[in-house]
């Protein structure tokens, strides 16, 4: 398990096949649970299926976070762990709360694993010994909260070289996802050995913010998920760790188009990236670097292109200059234009339906594998969002 970089050959990915969490997604709570529109689930899946197979038909290990969670479940420990994890849910109430442990404590891994990606609807557990909660809720309200967003496996975990960073989600609806990737680190063999980077109890840090530039140099997007708190201990740790000499800290704007650094920019190449072109010549960056007593040091701001060029020690970053008019811009941005996952220097995933940025991908030498993501890309989130890389060849 190693990441240095965001383009070198990818070997290892975790995934994360949506299922019966989406069937949960209703027009009076897509709004909440972050999904623009209700996907038609069956086809999300094919989608899914077809992004998996894509990756495996370059060589890549596909690892699923459902069957990682079952797996880690047949623990006794860790079933306890994210059993009581669900159980201390405020809104349950103590006779409920003895219901759904009950109703927990009968299901098999597969089927516990199950119910804590897609939570537990009212109507699908019995009374028990009764309760005001259970008395007075709708019986459509959930007991357990589904995860539609786990799909988007990027943001709550990270790899930098051999650790995990455990993330930090900012949205109410998303929080509950590090309680399965953190057990998952830290209980299941496959991972044994692992040193945590960061955690969920520490500021909010999303990993569709965290950039890998270079083998020592990190971009965090600060906007409406990863705050500057959350932005400064990762870079802190990751100094003192030694995993990286500089970490430049981004503003993006705080909206729904732009909630992570990785919808308007990822890396294509060891020194490119693909960058909404509304936006490429005014983002800036903050550099923070190790500084006296172990502690960090921050100057800038400066222009990001410069400052990442800079802390990469390269003449420059270059941008794959897509030329698009401003509205092809944004609509091909909104749809995940910009969110690439290499799989290989000039190699990457991207949605078909971005005609033109990719037609310009292709034109700079970047060779495209399309995918489609009709369903998926209801989320919000493209290829990069999709995936979590574990294991890349060192750059
Ligand atoms: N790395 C990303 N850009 N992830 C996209 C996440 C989309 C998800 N619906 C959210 O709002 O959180």
């Amino acid at each position: 398990m190693y990441v240095d970089s965001e383009v070198s050959r990818l070997r290892t990915v975790l995934l994360h096949r949506p299922a019966a969490e989406l069937a949960r997604l209703t027009p009076r709570n897509n709004d909440s649970l972050l999904f623009d529109g209700i996907p038609w689930v069956s086809r999300a899946q094919e989608e899914h299926d077809a992004f998996a197979e894509a990756l495996r038909g370059h060589g890549v290990e596909v690892l699923y976070l459902g069957d990682l969670l079952a797996e880690t479940l047949t623990l006794p420990e860790a079933r306890a762990e994210l059993t009581a994890g669900v159980l201390s849910h405020r809104r349950l109430g103590d006779a409920l709360r003895a219901s759904v442990a009950g109703y927990l404590a009968d299901q098999d891994p597969d089927r516990l694993a199950e119910v804590l990606v897609a939570g537990l609807a009212h109507e699908e557990i019995r009374p028990g010994t009764g309760g005001l909660v259970y008395a007075m809720m709708d019986r459509h309200e959930f007991v357990i909260d589904p995860l539609p967003n786990l799909l988007f496996t990027r943001d709550s975990s990270v790899w930098v070289r051999n650790r995990v960073a455990v993330t930090s989600l900012a949205m109410r609806a998303r929080r509950r996802e590090t309680t399965l990737t953190h057990a998952i680190y830290r209980h299941h063999p496959r991972f044994a050995g692992t040193e945590l980077l960061f955690d969920p109890s520490l500021e909010h840090v999303e990993g569709g913010d965290v950039l890998v530039l270079a083998p020592d140099v990190l971009a965090i997007g600060v906007g409406e998920r990863t705050t500057p708190a959350g932005a400064e201990r990762l870079a802190q740790r990751v100094i003192t760790a030694g995993l990286a000499h500089t970490v430049l800290a981004v503003p993006i704007a705080q909206e729904r188009a732009t909630m992570h650094l990785d919808t308007v920019c990822t890396m294509v190449d060891a020194d490119a990236v693909v960058m909404y072109p509304n936006l490429a010549d005014s983002l800036r960056a903050w550099t923070i670097t190790g500084g006296p007593d172990g502690g960090i040091t921050v100057r800038g701001p400066d222009p990001f292109l410069e400052a990442a060029a800079e802390a990469m020690g390269i003449d420059r970053l270059r941008v794959i200059d897509t030329g698009l008019d401003p509205v092809t811009a944004e609509r091909e941005q909104w749809d995940d234009g910009n969110n690439t996952l290499a799989i290989a220097p000039r190699l990457c995933v991207a949605y078909e339906r971005n005609v033109e940025t990719n037609a310009q991908l292709e034109k700079a030498g970047i060779e495209v594998v399309r995918i489609s993501g009709s369903e998926l890309g209801s989320g919000r989130g493209g290829p990069r969002c999709m995936s979590c890389p574990i294991e890349r060849d060192p750059l």
